[in-house]
């Protein structure tokens, strides 16, 4: 199974409500899609994000960095070789993780694809069904409450908070969402880099007073921040996460090494793919560190591939952010995962079992 040619499209999908973070508000999916076609007549599928804020991707870079640098090296490579291709994918240029988390996804499809069994069992098998959370949007308070009543109405056990817009109100809408829901949902909270160490600390110290539990404490500070994340990690009780402060498999050694997280976010748009993703959940595992699996606002494309990763490292990835597709209106995937509500379960399709993508726009070399 040799790759004939790699093209790339968009897809399109408004989401049920607009997405709130302390760094963005998205009401819309518009993400790359990339399709590897084969000698064989087989197609393997990606799909990236350009959440320029966090990876800085633009959709832009990725169209280049795909067309122009990344897919002229793929022309002829055997699907057989995977190791060879992803070598080929990562080292065709610095960053531009997104850009090469799509070729891999398609890439890793294409594999499954080619020993006709789906991808996590390639991966090395696991329970074909997982759970994941769902993110509340920061917002005005009243609303916070009601999007997390009627999340635990539809099913949801675990909910992600978003935090980080303004400290004294982050405190209150954790809160209240806490009266509102205790003892039916975990709750997560995800500040988006909206805090100083020293907010985050006061604001923990406030809510863990209060008696409010919290299964964990995403991405306090800025990123580049990591003497900032530890000082937070030393001195809370509930674990602290990493998200935007980790990328690849380095960044995770030298968080661990100096302790400045409890817990590593694992987007296969910040790894560059599934190969370090996958390093990642390895190293993690021999740190006996837990790592969360999550995703950018994706749809079931790209999820898709992060849903086969965490049921073949569920030793280590024990928590599963993947609401992405939940979110979107409409599902442009024939075949598949299947994303009903909190339950995600995969079929036994070969690779990632995607047969078509509807409302997928080519994009012309
Ligand atoms: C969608 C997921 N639950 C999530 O919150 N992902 C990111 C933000 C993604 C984005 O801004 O597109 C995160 O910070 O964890
Ligand atoms: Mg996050």
């Amino acid at each position: 199974m040799k790759i004939t040619e790699v093209r790339l499209g968009m897809v399109r999908v408004p989401l049920k409500t607009p997405f709130k973070t302390a760094l963005r508000t998205v009401d819309t999916v518009e993400d790359l899609i990339v399709s590897i076609h084969t000698d064989s007549g087989h197609v393997g599928y990606g799909e990236a994000a350009a959440t320029a804020v966090i990876t800085g991707d633009t959709h832009g870079s990725m169209i280049e960095a795909i067309g122009k640098v990344i897919a002229p090296r793929l022309i002829g490579e055997d699907i057989a070789n995977l190791n060879r291709i992803v070598r080929l994918v990562q080292t065709a240029l610095e960053r531009n993780t997104s850009a090469k988390a799509a070729v891999e996804i398609a890439v890793y499809d294409l594999w499954g694809q080619l020993y006709e069994t789906p991808l996590y069992r390639m991966l090395g098998g696991g329970e074909p069904v997982i759970t994941t959370d769902i993110t509340i949007s920061v917002d005005h308070i009243d609303k916070m409450v009601s999007d997390s009543i009627s999340a635990v109405d539809r099913g949801f056990e675990s909910l992600k908070i978003k935090v980080g817009k303004d400290i004294g109100l982050d405190v209150e809408r954790v809160k209240a969402i806490h009266a509102a829901v205790e003892g039916r949902a975990l709750l997560r909270l995800d500040a988006n880099q909206g805090w100083t160490a020293k907010q985050a600390v006061h604001a923990m110290h406030a809510l863990e007073d209060a008696g409010v539990h919290l299964e964990l404490l995403e991405q306090p500070v800025r990123a580049q921040d990591i003497a900032g994340m530890k000082y937070v990690s030393d001195r809370v009780k509930t674990p602290v996460m990493a998200d935007e402060s980790v990328f690849g498999p380095l960044e995770v050694i030298e968080l661990i090494e100096r302790r400045a997280a409890d817990i590593i976010n694992i987007k296969l748009m910040k790894t560059g793919g599934i190969s370090n993703a996958i390093r990642i959940a390895d190293i993690a595992a021999l740190y006996g560190v837990e790592c969360m699996i999550g995703c950018m606002i994706e749809t079931s494309i790209s999820v898709a591939a992060a849903v086969h990763v965490a049921i073949a490292k569920s030793d280590v990835i024990t928590k599963v952010d993947l609401d992405g597709p939940s979110l979107c209106a409409f599902d442009p995937v024939d075949g598949g995962v299947t994303f009903n509500e909190s339950e995600i379960s995969v079929s036994e399709a070969p690779g990632l079992g995607i047969r078509a993508i509807r409302g997928y726009k080519p994009i012309s070399a």
